[in-house]
């Protein structure tokens, strides 16, 4: 039976993945959380990837605060790229397949058609430069990884868009959502099924991927969409003036040709997956 390590275990996506890893009898799953396995430990990582035999890891961890990177920029480069460095280091040594994710944010947001694997990179805040380091080690030291470059992850777990805007709504508030950034909602629970079925398709088409769920929106149109699904009354006005201290891409719309035909998994259109949500099914 293959061993699979899922690491950063108790965020969206790893709480995501060990939902669905029930269905994946044909793997041996270990879940570990910054406290049982700190990935910013060099020597703490090596140890425990040479005392078990994991087939896959698939990292789940990352600092992804993008506001409060920009003060925090240490730390967001030694979880987000130091560690990144540690992992694909030790998945090497251990011949263990690495699964990663990064984001949209590594893009400047300029383009109007959606980004390709190939388009030049070009981060606009400390979170985007600091998952980009971290893709690049992984180039550097590995050659079986899969990277894939997600957006606007959401689910019913942890904090989220999502969440936020039911529990305003549910509380009644006012909503003022920016219409000035376009991208794509990705269900978190779409991701997770998504590599567990490319895991265990035992494919070995290693490369940088994209992934989102399909069509475009701005955050506007999907605080629109969950109240609709919601049935929420709560007022939604658009805020053309929305700032923030950390910069985003106006546009990181993620094209997602490459990995589509690489794995021939479909790809819900984003409105489609929310309601999935809505019905309560992963
Ligand atoms: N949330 C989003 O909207 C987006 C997320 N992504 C990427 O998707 C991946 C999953 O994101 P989420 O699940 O939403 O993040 P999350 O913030 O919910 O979970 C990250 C997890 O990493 C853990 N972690 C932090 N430092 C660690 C360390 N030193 N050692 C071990 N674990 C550590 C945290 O405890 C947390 O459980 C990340 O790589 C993130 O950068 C990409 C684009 C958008």
């Amino acid at each position: 039976m293959k061993k699979v390590l899922v690491t950063g275990a108790s965020g969206q996506l790893g709480q995501c993945i060990r939902k669905l890893s029930s269905r994946y009898q044909e793997f041996e799953f270990t879940f570990t959380t910054s406290e049982d396995l700190d990935l910013t430990l060099f020597g703490v990582v090596s140890a425990y990837f040479r005392n078990n035999n994991f087939d896959y890891c698939i990292n789940c961890s990352a600092y992804t605060k993008v506001e409060q990177a920009e003060s925090e920029q240490e730390m967001a480069y030694l979880v987000n790229a130091e560690a990144v460095k540690n992992l694909a280091e030790t998945c090497c040594e251990n011949e263990c397949t690495l699964i990663h994710f990064s984001t949209d944010y590594v893009f400047d947001g300029k383009k109007e058609i959606p980004y390709t694997e190939e388009d030049e990179t070009a981060p606009l805040n400390v979170y985007g430069a600091s998952k980009l380091m971290g893709e690049e080690y992984i180039r550097k030291h590995m050659d079986r990884y899969f990277i894939f470059r997600t957006s606007w992850l959401y689910s019913d777990i942890g904090h989220n868009f999502f969440n936020t805007i039911r529990k305003k709504a549910a509380a009644g508030e006012t909503l003022n959502i920016t219409t000035s950034q376009k991208g794509t909602p990705t269900n978190a629970y779409d991701l997770a099924g998504f590599v567990l079925e490319l895991m265990a398709s035992g494919s070995q088409k290693y490369g940088t991927y994209h992934y989102s769920n399909q069509g475009e929106a701005t955050w506007y149109d999907f605080a629109a969409e969950i109240l609709a699904l919601s049935d929420s009354r709560t007022e939604l006005k658009e805020n053309n003036d929305f700032q923030t201290i950390a910069t985003r891409p106006a546009y990181s719309v993620l094209n997602k040709k490459r990995a589509e035909e690489a794995f021939g998994i479909p790809i819900l259109h984003w409105r489609e997956s929310l309601e999935k949500l809505f019905l309560g099914l992963d």
